[in-house]
Order: C-alpha cells, then structure tokens, then sequence
C-alpha cells in the first residue's frame, strides 16, 4: 500500500468512499492529531511558539485541528487566516468553531516577531484542492514563512503538500512554499516525488490516517501509479547458475559513438560490462581515419566492430544512441538497428532522430525501451520541453503509447511507463548525475540486464533504480571519499552500480 502514487482525483474517490461507509467521521481529525504528534517529535515540549498559517479549505481545517491539539498541550500557536465563511467546507467550519471554542484566535497576518521567535511553521494554506495562483496574501504569508525557516533554521512542516505545489504534476508556482517535512494524508503523491517535488516538500511522511487499505482499491485505476521499489524486481535480476558459461549471460551491443562523441558509446559499453553482460560489442561510426575506436585500452575486455558487422554478433540486447550523431548516416543507422529482433535500448541522438522513424519503430515485434531526458522527450512528441516538464507522467504515457514502448523520462523523480498506461516513480539519485555521460550509462546498464534475460519493464525498473542508487552512494556523506554531487563522474556510477547490482542478486 505505501508504493501507491494517488492522483487528486483517486484521493477524492477514496475520500467520498470513506465518507459513505464512515458517516460522521472526520478524516481532518485523524489529520490534525497526526500533525501534531509529529510537531511535537520536532520541536520537543514547551518550545517557542508556532506559526500556524490556516487556509480557506479542508487544509486550513487541518491546522486548525492540529493547532487545537497543541494548544491543549501547552503549546503556544499564533494562527494566521482568514475566518471560516458559508463557504468553508463544512468539515473546515466545524474546525474553525472548535478552534475558536478552545479560545484559539485567528490573525488576519502574521505579526512582527521582533520580540520573540517561532520554533516552527505549519504551512496548511492549501493541499490537493489548490487550483489557481496564490493570491497577494497567501503569496505573501508563503515568503514570509519560507524566509523565517531559512533564517532561524527551523522547520517548515507542509500538511499534506507544500502550498503552491501541484500534487498531481509536481510543478511548482512561482511562489512556493519550500516545506523541511511534509506529512502528506492517506497516500503517497507524484507530485511530491518529480520534477519540483522534492525540493519543495523537504523529508515526506505519508499518514494513511488509519483508511481500510480496502478503499484504496477504488482509486487504483489507470491513473495511479507506483513508487520504482526492488522488491518489484530483484527477483528477477540475472542469476548465475555454477555451471554457467559467458554464452548463458548474453551479449549486449551498443552502437553510436559518431567522431567527437566516442566516449559517449565507450561509456554505454563498460556499463553493460560491468552489469554482467557475458559480452559486450560496441560500434562506432565513422572510420579509422575518422577516429572511430577499434579498442578500449582501459577496458579491453569489449569487443570493437563496425556498425555494418555489430548484427553479425549473437546479441541478445542491442543499444542505440549514445554519440550516434543526428547525420543521414546516423539516421540510416538507426533505421537499420529497427529490425533488430530482439530488446533494443534508444538513446540520445537515436531518440531525436526516431519521430522520422515513427511506423518502423511501431511495428517492431520484439520490445523497445527509450530513455529520454526532457528534452529529447519534447522531440519524440513534437513539443517543447516545458510542455513536458508540466506534466512529466503524462509526457512519459504518451510517448510509451505512440512508440509502442517502455519509456523513463529521466530527471529528478524519473518516471517509467509502459504501453498501457502503467507507471512508476523513481527516487533513487540525485542532482550530483546532472553531467554528461550520465545518461549513456543507463543506457549500458539497461541493455546489459536485457541481454541477461530479464523482461522490459523490470529490466528499466532496476537499471534506473540502480543507477540512481548507485550514485547516491557516491555522494553519501558516510562514504569517504565522497565523490559528489560536485565533480561525480559516470565512470565512478557505473562502479557503484555493480556492487549494488550484486548485492541485490
Ligand atoms: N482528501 C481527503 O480525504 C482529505 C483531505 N484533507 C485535507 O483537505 C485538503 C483538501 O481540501 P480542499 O479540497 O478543501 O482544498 P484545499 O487544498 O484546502 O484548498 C481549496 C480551497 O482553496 C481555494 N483555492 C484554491 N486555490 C486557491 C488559490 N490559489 N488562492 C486562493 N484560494 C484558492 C479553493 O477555492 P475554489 O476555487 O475551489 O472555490 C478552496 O476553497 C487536503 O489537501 C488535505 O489537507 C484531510 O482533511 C484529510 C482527508
Ligand atoms: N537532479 C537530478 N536528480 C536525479 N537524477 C538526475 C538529476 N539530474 C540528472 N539526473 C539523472 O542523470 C541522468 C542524465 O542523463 P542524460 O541527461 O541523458 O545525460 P547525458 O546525455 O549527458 O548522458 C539521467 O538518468 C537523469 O535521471
Ligand atoms: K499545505
């Protein structure tokens, strides 16, 4: 149940569903207490007082209730909003006369704090309902609170969602709350985890508010998704028998490295060396006159061609991409890799140039998986970046289903999805991965772990968990040396990715 990514409109399927079996229930109490308990936990007993910023809807109503919960401990809360009205939300109203009749009382602003100082901040002005910019004064409250928890370095704890982030898509407004905690209610949310999420949302709790996983079942429908997780895969990571031979772990191709960009491929090649491809062919294009490599010194183990021989080696993984150029060559390259019978891995260059290949690679029989970041998402689907990044899971479907295939859109919170709607969130890695070459590692890893044998979906599932892992590793501050997020390097991941692959198997 925790691995399930609810869009708004699942959270209120579940929502109305409790309200029909539960009537007279408040979910908001159960909200509130949880939200409180975990002030508590951050700020110990009896500490300065906190700053309650109070909404016009139901998250309003849940900082009120929590605030209630805190003042009847002792604690002191300065609430700031605006007071209930007949429009309130009835479950908001019934928190607003509660919260009043505890002699709570609500500031129309926040006050000068010249005198004294908050220990922390709860930001309830807006959850899954936010739909429009913030106003003036939400915009205001929401600087002014983001700048107190910089300044005094306290804690800025998001109820439910940071405000001005949209829990479907994780795009942020302009002016957006920058939550330290985020305790989010009944489940998980996509947009807490891509694009903007994280770094607004600070460390996310997810409080189930004790629903029958049961309801739950009602907003899984084509919309939600799940978190990127082993436990989806590692079962069936490539195992070694005893008495296996190079031939039993496959062999991984990769073809690109055009003059100028050769490190691009020689990357992709020892990434499927080093995931355990029993062997690895990588072409080049271009010549010897050209530059094109015929061997790796530092990695002699792969095994050079050229792009019209690479098919003569009994692959069982071909990846496209890394360094191929965008050239006619190029191009009639990547047309010719589209027979290829079996999985093959598009990248780069390859992905750019594929709207122009889009009926080969539709009738492909065998699988295909393509790994855009956004820009080269905007080019499969004929549109800018910025209309990618505002709605990353959707950009990530639609490519799937246009190009009959497993996609990742990379970048902060990856998003795989499959044909048929199906997909997944990834939270492994971080922002030490923005460097080049990165990108051509997962594509050596990806085509590595399907030359092995394992099926599309769980075989991009784990090489980008995988690869974010295994970068975060390298940055970990409990690892010395610590190689990042300044200066990391894609050879150092594709290091990293062995020892957890191995791990895990
Ligand atoms: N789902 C559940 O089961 C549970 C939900 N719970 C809690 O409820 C939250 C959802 O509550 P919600 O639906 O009342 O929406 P919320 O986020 O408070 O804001 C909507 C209000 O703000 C308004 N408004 C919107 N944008 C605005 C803007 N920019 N500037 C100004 N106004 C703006 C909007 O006006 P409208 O345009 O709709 O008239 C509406 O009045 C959810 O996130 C969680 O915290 C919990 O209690 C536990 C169970
Ligand atoms: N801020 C970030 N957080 C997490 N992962 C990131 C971030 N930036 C980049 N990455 C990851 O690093 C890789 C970069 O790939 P790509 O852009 O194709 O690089 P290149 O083309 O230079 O090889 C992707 O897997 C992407 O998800
Ligand atoms: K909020």
């Amino acid at each position: 149940m925790r691995n399930q990514l609810l869009t708004i409109r699942g959270l209120r399927a579940v929502e109305s569903a409790f309200q029909a079996q539960n009537p007279g229930q408040s979910l908001m109490a159960r909200a509130g207490e949880a939200a409180a308990r975990w002030v508590r936990e951050l700020t110990g007993e009896r500490p300065d007082p906190i700053l309650v910023l109070v909404g016009p809807g139901n998250n309003g109503g849940d900082a009120l209730v929590c605030a209630r919960e805190l003042m009847a401990l002792g604690y002191g809360c300065v609430c700031v909003g605006q007071p209930a009205t007949e429009w309130t939300p009835a479950d908001a109203q019934a928190a607003h006369a509660a919260f009043i009749a505890a002699g709570g009382v609500l500031h129309p602003d926040i006050p000068e704090t010249s005198s004294y100082r908050f220990s922390l901040i709860i930001d309830g002005l807006f959850g899954i309902g936010l739909n429009q910019p913030l106003s003036a004064t939400y915009a205001a409250w929401v600087e002014a609170a983001n700048t107190l928890s910089l300044l005094d370095d306290i804690p800025l704890l998001a109820l439910d969602i940071a405000s001005g982030l949209n829990s479907d898509t994780g795009l942020a407004q302009d002016i957006c709350v920058t939550a330290t905690h985020t305790l989010t209610f009944i489940a998980n949310k996509p947009g807490l985890l891509t694009a903007d999420g994280p770094d607004h949302s600070g460390e996310v709790q997810v409080c189930d508010l004790d629903i029958d996983p049961a309801l739950l079942t009602l907003a899984l429908d084509n919309e939600a998704g799940n978190l990127n997780d082993p436990n989806l895969w590692a079962d069936d990571l490539p195992q070694r028998a005893l008495n296996a031979n190079k031939g039993d772990a496959g062999s991984a191709g990769l073809l690109g490295g055009s003059p100028s960009m050769t490190g691009a491929l020689i990357l992709a090649a020892r990434s499927a060396l080093h995931s355990g491809a029993g062997r690895v062919y990588a072409a080049a294009l271009g010549n010897a006159q050209s530059g094109a490599p015929m061997l790796d010194p530092l990695q002699p183990e792969i095994m050079f061609r050229d792009p019209a021989s690479l098919r003569e080696a009994p692959l069982t993984a071909l990846g496209v991409g890394p360094g191929l150029g965008r050239s006619d060559v190029s191009r009639a390259v990547l047309a010719s890799a589209l027979d290829f019978e079996g999985p093959l891995v598009l990248d780069a260059d390859a992905l750019v140039l594929l709207p122009t290949l889009l009926d080969a690679v539709q009738q492909r029989h065998e699988p295909t998986l393509l790994t855009p970041h956004p820009g080269e998402a905007a080019a499969l689907l004929c549109t800018d970046i910025p209309s990618i990044e505002a709605n990353r899971i959707q950009a990530a479907c639609d490519i799937a289903a246009k190009y009959h295939a497993t996609v990742v859109l990379k970048g902060c919170g990856s998003i795989i999805a499959t044909p048929d709607g199906r997909w997944w969130i990834n939270t492994t890695g971080n922002p030490g991965m923005a460097t080049a070459g990165m990108g051509d590692v997962l594509t050596g890893i990806t085509t590595a772990l399907l030359a092995q044998g394992m099926a599309p979906e769980q075989a991009l599932c784990a090489a980008v968990w995988l690869h974010g892992a295994a970068a975060d590793v390298c940055v970990e501050s409990g690892n010395l040396p610590k190689l990042g997020p300044l200066g990391l390097t894609a050879s150092e991941v594709i290091l990293a990715a062995r020892t957890l692959l191995n791990a895990l198997i």
